[in-house]
């Protein structure tokens, strides 16, 4: 569930009314999504047309400094055809305001819903937009640090501990520690680098059939090696949800739908195994720190550091480096 605030019916009329989108019909909170709190909200403007948009109200793991460089990137986006939603600017023009303290944003509504057993089409899909979203942000002007980059997951794991990790799993701590050690000393300085949205699992892209309606939630994205997203990608969309099996059929139509729009540099390729061991041990990292130090009355649903640590294991292993063999 994800409605942390407290809004009451005039509370959010007024929030509304600084928008120029008609006047406020519903507002309902969602139920999806872990970070912020959002609400559906529909409007009738004056010559009686309905409108939706998505209400975001940021919650404490979104650092209000980073709102212009999410929300000017969707602006951004937007207006080179990507499948984003737009940002509504407040009467002032403003992409963001506050209202008790909290920051919030309008945001246009997609059609579509997020597949939960994706066929090979639709990662074709999911693989071209992502590849046309790397290159709509070539000349986008900000830049914004991976704050879930190496460092984080160092962090985060070494928080964690090493009873931590065994108690998730009696083999986590040592394979965590042989890859970080493998990935601090390998990690790639020369990719090309770029805008990646660092977090394109199914339940942030949108669909209606075979095409791809709304990628969301760009609260990740930051500026990095853009293989890397390739490889986030990848490990988010070509495993059954628990890690034990791979889905080859998933994983070509992917990298074709990517390699469609924006070919992989031979060196990309070549790095993709260890990208991938990285986008791997990235989402293990977060969710083993979450299993370990949420508390048991939060109101939300824990994700499986597991999971991670499986796709972690087949990335590494050598037989499996064909994979992203062109
Ligand atoms: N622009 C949008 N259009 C339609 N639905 C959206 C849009 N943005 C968010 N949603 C809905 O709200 C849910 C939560 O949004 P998300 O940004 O993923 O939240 P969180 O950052 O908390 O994970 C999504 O799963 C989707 O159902
Ligand atoms: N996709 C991550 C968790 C981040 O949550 P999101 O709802 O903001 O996408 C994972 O699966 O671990």
């Amino acid at each position: 569930m994800a409605v942390y605030t407290r809004l009451g019916a005039e509370e959010m009329a007024a929030i509304i009314g600084a928008f120029d989108v008609g006047t406020l019909v519903s507002a309902k909170g969602i139920a999806e999504g872990v970070s912020n709190s959002n609400w559906l909200i529909e409007t009738q403007d004056s010559s009686g047309a309905a409108r939706r948009f998505i209400l975001t109200v940021y919650e404490a793991r979104t650092d209000v400094q980073d709102l212009p460089f999410f929300l000017d990137l969707l602006d951004h986006l937007a207006a080179r055809d990507c499948p984003v939603p737009r940002t509504m600017h407040d009467r002032d023009g403003a992409s963001h305001r506050f209202h008790e303290g909290k920051a919030l944003a309008l945001i246009e509504f997609l059609p579509g819903v997020s597949v939960s057993d994706p066929a090979p089409a639709q990662a074709r899909a999911v693989g071209a937009a992502l590849a046309q979203v790397h290159l709509a942000a070539a000349d986008f002007g900000c830049e914004r640090v991976n704050s879930m980059g190496l460092a984080a997951w160092q962090q985060l794991l070494g928080d964690c501990g090493r009873e931590g990790l065994e108690a998730i799993h009696p083999e986590l701590a040592r394979i965590v520690e042989h890859e970080l050690a493998l990935l601090s000393a390998r990690w790639p300085a020369n990719l090309p680098r770029g805008v990646i949205h660092a977090d394109l699992f199914p339940d942030n892209v949108l669909m209606l059939g075979d095409t791809v309606t709304g990628l969301i939630d760009f609260y990740f994205a930051c500026t990095d090696i853009t293989a890397y997203d390739v490889a986030v990608t990848h490990a988010a969309w070509c495993f059954n949800a628990d890690g034990t099996r791979f889905l080859p059929a998933l994983s070509s139509a992917l990298l074709e739908g990517y390699d469609s729009v924006r070919p992989l540099l031979d060196d990309e390729r070549k790095a993709l195994p260890l990208l991938a061991r990285g986008a791997a041990m990235r989402f293990l990292a977060t969710r083993a720190y979450d299993w370990l130090n949420t508390p048991d009355d939060a109101l939300v649903t824990l994700k499986d550091p597991m999971a991670f640590a499986r796709r972690l294991e087949f990335y590494a292993n050598p037989a499996n480096a064909s994979i992203f063999a062109s």
